[in-house]
This record gives C-alpha cells, structure tokens and sequence, in this order.
C-alpha cells in the first residue's frame, strides 16, 4: 500500500469480530472491509445481519470482541476507551436509526445542534444552517416543530443536521425507513449530491434493496455478520 492509498482510506476494518455473549452466534463475524475518501457505500442485509452492529463499532458505541478498525486515523479495537473519540466525532456525521429530532426544538435548533457543540460562533452557525436549509428546500419551515414535518422532511433535518459540519465521514442507519419510495428516492438523491460536493464518504444502511440496485453505487451484503458481497451493482441488475 502507497502513500496516496493510506490517506484515501478513510475506514480500514480488519476481522472485526462482536459476540453478544456466551453462546451467541456471532453478530459479527471476521469482516474486513476498506471504504476511500468519497466513497458511497450501501450496507444492506436482511433483518439481524449486523449492520447496526458495524455502524454502532464505527460510531465507538460498542466494542468489538477481537479485530479492529481504523476510522479517520482513530483505532477502534477490543481495548476501546474514549481515546480521543471526540475528534472522530467532530469529524463524523451521524444519522441514527429513527431520525431523533428534538420534539421540542425548531426546524432550525435540530439543524444547529451539531454546531453548537463544536464552538462555531454564532453567525457561521446561522450562515452555514440557512445555506444548508435552503439547498434542502427547508428553509421556510426553520421555525417549524418537528411534528408539523412529514416523514421525509423529518428526515431531510436529521440529514442536515449530521452534515452542517462538512463531516468527512457519514454514518447512516436507515434513514429511509418508514418512506414510500419516490420520498426515500429523493432524500437518497439529496445525500448523494450534497456528500460528493464535499468529498464526504458515506457508508448507509438499507433495508431499501429495490432503491440500492437503482443506483449503482458500491454495496456490501451482510448475512448472518458475515460479507456475502461487496462490488458495485451494475444498473441492468436492477
Ligand atoms: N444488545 C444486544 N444483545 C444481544 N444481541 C444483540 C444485541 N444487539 C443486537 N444483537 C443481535 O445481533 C445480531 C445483529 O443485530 P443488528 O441489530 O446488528 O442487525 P441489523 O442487520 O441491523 O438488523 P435490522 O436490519 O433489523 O436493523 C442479531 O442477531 C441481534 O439479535
């Protein structure tokens, strides 16, 4: 491996390994993986593959049992420990599964919240948020609750606010979940256009295997926590 391929390599994951407990199979078991600088990725796999699993030993949420991965320059390994995860974190944009707006936040406050913890000052913060809401088509709901969304917009927000930032990295768990298909067809449009302006790899999990084929992008199937796939899907497959 050359210079260039070490920098271009965002996440490195070596034989990453996570058993629940004493006789559990494997959530996961022996994956190894590489993901490049701009890379966009699909994670998909049917119900209790892993995936969550992965996302959440990505995202230094859970240990992994035995193998490691480099995130970033960060090594997230059996050991664990906070070891500077906070610049993993400033780094890294996170959709969870389910969006988790805060109920009793504006539109705007959900967006924001990512660059309130990292010190931007205030008017970059109100620059960059309205910049983003409007290329989202959002801005005239920023004073919106999130209750008064729909299920997209809810998750255009959750989009927003884990991308306000310009991460290096985004995480993504679902986010088209509970979408009719056209809706989940368009925030995925919107993701993929906003992360390749910034060069931003993302690695998204799916259960949308009829969208995924439609895009033609990288995939990487997870079965019973193992990689049964990894290539890039061919359009005429779908
Ligand atoms: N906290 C836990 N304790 C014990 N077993 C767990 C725990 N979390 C997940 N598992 C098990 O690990 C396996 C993988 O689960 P995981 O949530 O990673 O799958 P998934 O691919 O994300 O599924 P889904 O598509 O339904 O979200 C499953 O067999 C699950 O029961």
């Amino acid at each position: 491996m050359n210079n260039m391929d070490l920098q271009d390599t965002v996440i490195s994951v070596h034989g990453l390994t996570k058993v629940y407990g004493k006789g559990y199979e494997p959530a996961l078991d022996n994956v190894s993986f590489d993901l490049h600088r701009g890379e966009f990725v699909y994670l998909i796999g049917p119900t209790g593959a892993g995936k969550t699993t992965l996302l959440h030993i990505l995202m230094g949420l859970r240990k992994p049992t035995s193998g490691y991965a480099d995130i970033l320059g960060h090594r997230i390994d059996p050991a664990g420990g906070e070891r500077d995860l906070r610049d993993l974190r400033l780094r890294t944009g996170i959709i969870f599964q389910g969006s988790y707006l805060l109920n009793d936040r504006t539109v705007y406050e959900n967006v924001i919240m990512s660059l309130e913890v990292r010190d931007y000052p205030v008017p970059e913060v109100k620059r960059r948020a309205e910049a983003l809401l409007y290329k989202l088509g959002l801005l005239d709901k920023k004073s919106f609750m999130p209750e008064e969304l729909s299920g997209g917009q809810k998750q255009l927000v959750a989009f927003a606010r884990a991308i306000l930032h310009e991460p290096e990295l985004l995480i993504a768990d679902e986010p088209t979940a509970n979408l009719d298909m056209n809706t989940a067809r368009d925030l995925i449009k919107t993701i993929q256009n906003l992360t390749a302006n910034m060069n931003t790899t993302v690695l998204l999990a799916t259960h949308n295997v009829e969208l995924v084929a439609e895009m033609g992008t990288r995939v990487i199937r997870l079965e019973r926590g193992r990689i049964v796939f990894d290539a890039k899907k061919l359009k005429s497959l779908a």
